[in-house]
């Protein structure tokens, strides 16, 4: 299995990079893993204590729970992947059950930060766009998409993630192989990622 890791600050593109990249494969040889739905459940905390967290640091990922299910699919093992709501801010009931496939994306912002997780990754990538022109796209899609209003995503922004993103996130990408830009939009980007990704599979196969 060729496994590939997807890392970059929130609203660089990560999930437009995953998604073209999507477009170039057949999709029953590709699985993606999101690390947004990672977050720790914490069914013992108020929804006003959810709120309040900090969701940008390493600690509020359960790094083992995604560890072991990359393992496992690497090991030829299905898994019951989490899934994660951005307005309740909570884990909820579901699982999608996920049977391993040649290709595996890992994508998250925090990917590239954890040691041993790092370690699973074939290849390393960094999506990579200004910190201005990522909180504008942040800002529009928190609330078109995550029921947010402005004043949560600027208190986030100020409070934990940006001194998150400095401490964590932009150094992990000295850990990649590949480095994104997208600030504007990036085809050859994409056409080079999916060309590695297929001559890999080629090489496997032959
Ligand atoms: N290269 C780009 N140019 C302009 N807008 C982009 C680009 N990549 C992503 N966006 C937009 O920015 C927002 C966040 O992108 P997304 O892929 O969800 O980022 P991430 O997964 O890194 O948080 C989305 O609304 C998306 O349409
Ligand atoms: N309950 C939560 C959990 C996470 N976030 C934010 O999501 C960002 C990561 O997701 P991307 O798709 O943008 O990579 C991260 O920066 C967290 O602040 C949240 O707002 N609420």
């Amino acid at each position: 299995m060729l496994t590939i890791g997807i890392a970059g600050g929130t609203g660089s593109g990560k999930t437009t990079v995953v998604n073209n990249i999507l477009k170039q494969l057949d999709s029953n040889q590709v699985n993606v893993l999101t690390q947004d739905n990672y977050y720790h459940y914490n069914p013992n905390l108020s929804f006003d204590e959810r709120v309040k967290l900090n969701y940008d640091h390493p600690r509020s990922i359960d790094f083992d729970l995604l560890l072991k299910h990359v393992q496992q699919l690497k090991s030829g093992l299905p898994i019951n992947e989490p899934l994660y709501s951005f307005i309740t801010h909570s884990r909820t009931e579901d699982v999608t059950m996920i049977q391993p496939k040649e290709i595996l994306i890992v994508e998250g912002i925090l990917v590239l930060a954890d040691t041993e997780l790092r370690k699973e990754f074939d290849v390393k990538v960094f999506v990579n766009a200004d910190s201005d022109e990522r909180l504008i796209r942040r800002i529009r899609r928190d609330i078109q998409e995550r029921g947010r209003d402005l004043e949560e995503v600027i208190e986030r922004y100020q409070t934990t993630l940006k001194p998150m993103h400095e401490e964590f996130i932009q150094p992990s990408m000295a850990f990649a192989d590949i480095i994104i830009p997208t600030m504007k939009k990036n085809t050859v980007a994409i056409d080079v990622l999916s060309s590695v990704i297929k001559n890999t599979l080629k090489v496997t196969h032959n």
